[in-house]
């Protein structure tokens, strides 16, 4: 199997992609820690602070240590950062928009891209371009109807709602009752309070809870 397929398994597996980003590396070591600790096996790094390459640089060697962790790089908006962050090590890359140079830049480096699409345009654009994976962003304003509709006319595409997707039950449930791949979960998981109070376990806890959940919804 292919390295791409092997990400996309992985995702498909967990259900979850975490998706954070801080401008402090320790902290962002430790939050990666406890994603896997809990669980975890693909995590997204975002590229929103000014000083995102240096920890995510860091961060990706941190990574090695993880077995069969694979760490991704999002909100990439050109080729030049899909450039530099894969010349450090990401994995896959994710953009909020669907960005025609950044995927034919990943296409041509053989690397798994997710566009982030909002209309089935975008995302039957997205498949002419050979994308195995759609994020469906902002997943809380698009709502699990939009997946229902992309996946009644495109059945086999993949779909990860990212954005405002909520740890509880009843959110999941709906997410994957309309058929998603996998979720992506950013500040519904990482609460602030936890973070800034160095409180990994109770994230780890946390995290194990949510990926849990998601078993026993698809069982
Ligand atoms: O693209 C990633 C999103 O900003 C994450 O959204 P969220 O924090 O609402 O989960």
């Amino acid at each position: 199997m292919n390295q791409q397929k092997k990400i996309l398994q992985a995702m498909n597996e967990t259900g979850m992609i975490p998706v954070f980003n801080h401008s402090d590396i320790e902290v962002a070591k430790s939050v990666l820690k406890s994603a896997y600790e809990a669980g975890v096996r693909v995590f997204e790094f975002t590229n929103r602070e000014a000083n995102a390459f240096e920890v995510f640089k860091a961060l990706k060697i941190y990574s090695e240590s993880f077995e069969g962790l694979y760490l991704g790089i999002g909100t990439i908006f050109t080729v030049k950062d899909a450039q530099q962050f894969l010349f450090a090590g990401a994995d896959f890359i994710v953009s909020p928009a669907l960005i025609p140079e950044v995927i034919h830049y990943c296409n041509m480096k053989s690397v798994l891209w997710v566009p982030g699409c909002a209309t089935i345009s975008e995302v039957f654009q997205a498949k002419t371009f050979g994308a195995q994976l759609v994020k469906a962003f902002p997943g809380n304003l698009l709502g699990a109807g939009f997946v229902k509709a992309v996946k009644s006319v495109m059945p086999d595409l993949n779909i990860m709602p990212t954005g405002g997707v909520e740890p509880t039950s009843e959110n999941l449930s709906t997410w994957f009752d309309a058929g998603v791949f996998c979720v992506g979960m950013g500040s519904q998981l990482f609460e602030k309070q936890v973070i800034s109070s160095g409180q990994y376990q109770v994230l780890e806890e946390k995290i194990s809870a949510t990926l849990t959940l998601i078993q026993k919804i698809r069982s």
